[in-house]
């Protein structure tokens, strides 16, 4: 399902954080979100999993407009996970993994084989089956930003919202989870701040500063020396990958020695 975000401004106290940003993400398209601190990325994302009401603008997911959707509608279509994964309660895992089901059920009704077998296998796509039983106020940070995002998967969303999906995870897991994204056939938003990993796992990639779109389309139009320069005020090589022949970026830090 084809997500289109169009002209979507948020202004809070007076500041607009977020700038008639435009983007679209085709269906089963991974498009990348980057931008400095502070740039809006999240703002931009809370829009669209209706933690906030735009100030301007219209979220369309397929043809309809996200703000008529029914909540249990939009909660059945778009799962997300957001930056800090905060979980309150000390559920086990598959408890809070079962919860992705939440939109589809009434009431207290209980999982359905189909659906318990759903958990079992979106825990061992992200390696946490052996943490089911664990509770999650025990788990590291990068075991409990697995367990959203296998909640994220169980909800059998047509869109994934990801805000920082990888920034717990140790280098394996980042792989795995933007493969895993890429072969999910979902459409995807992510916002992503290790510019190599958005160049190797995204079709298309939105730069974000200070609220406004600066740069959009495919990792090797976008990711250049002087967007890098520009934006994040870094100075950078970029080569191509060994393998893939996409952007890479080398950063220079500066040292005495
Ligand atoms: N509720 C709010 N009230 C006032 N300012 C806010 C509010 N929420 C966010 N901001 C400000 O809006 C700006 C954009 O924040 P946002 O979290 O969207 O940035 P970001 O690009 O996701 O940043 P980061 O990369 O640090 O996660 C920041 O300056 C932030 O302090």
């Amino acid at each position: 399902m084809e997500l289109k975000l169009d002209g979507l401004c948020v202004v809070t106290d007076g500041r607009s954080l977020v700038r008639d940003l435009s983007l679209k993400v085709l269906t089963g398209q991974v498009v990348g979100l980057v931008g400095p601190n502070g740039s809006g990325k999240s703002t931009a994302l809370r829009c669209v999993y209706r933690a906030l009401r735009p100030s301007s603008g219209t979220i369309w997911v397929g043809d309809r407009d996200l703000a008529r959707l029914p909540l249990r509608h939009s909660a059945r279509t778009i799962a997300a996970t957001t930056q800090d994964g905060a979980v309150d309660f000390d559920f086990t895992v598959e408890e809070v993994v079962a919860l992705g089901r939440a939109p589809h059920l009434r009431g207290n009704q209980a999982l359905g084989a189909r659906e318990r077998a759903l958990c079992v296998s979106a825990m061992e796509r992200l390696d946490i089956g052996h943490l089911a039983h664990r509770g999650v106020l025990t788990l590291s940070g990068g075991e409990r930003q697995r367990v959203l995002l296998a909640r994220a998967l169980v909800q059998e969303p047509d869109i994934l919202i990801l805000d920082e999906p990888t920034n717990h995870l140790d280098v394996r897991h980042q792989v795995e989870l933007l493969a895993l994204l890429r072969a999910s056939g979902l459409t995807v938003l992510v916002v992503l701040h290790d510019l190599n990993l958005a160049a190797a796992a995204c079709d298309r990639i939105g730069v974000l500063a200070r609220g406004s779109l600066v740069a959009s389309g495919p990792p090797e139009d976008v990711l250049t020396a002087e967007l890098v320069a520009d934006v994040f005020g870094v100075t950078a090589s970029v080569v191509p990958h060994p393998l893939t022949g996409g952007p890479q970026l080398l950063y220079s830090i500066g040292s005495s020695r």
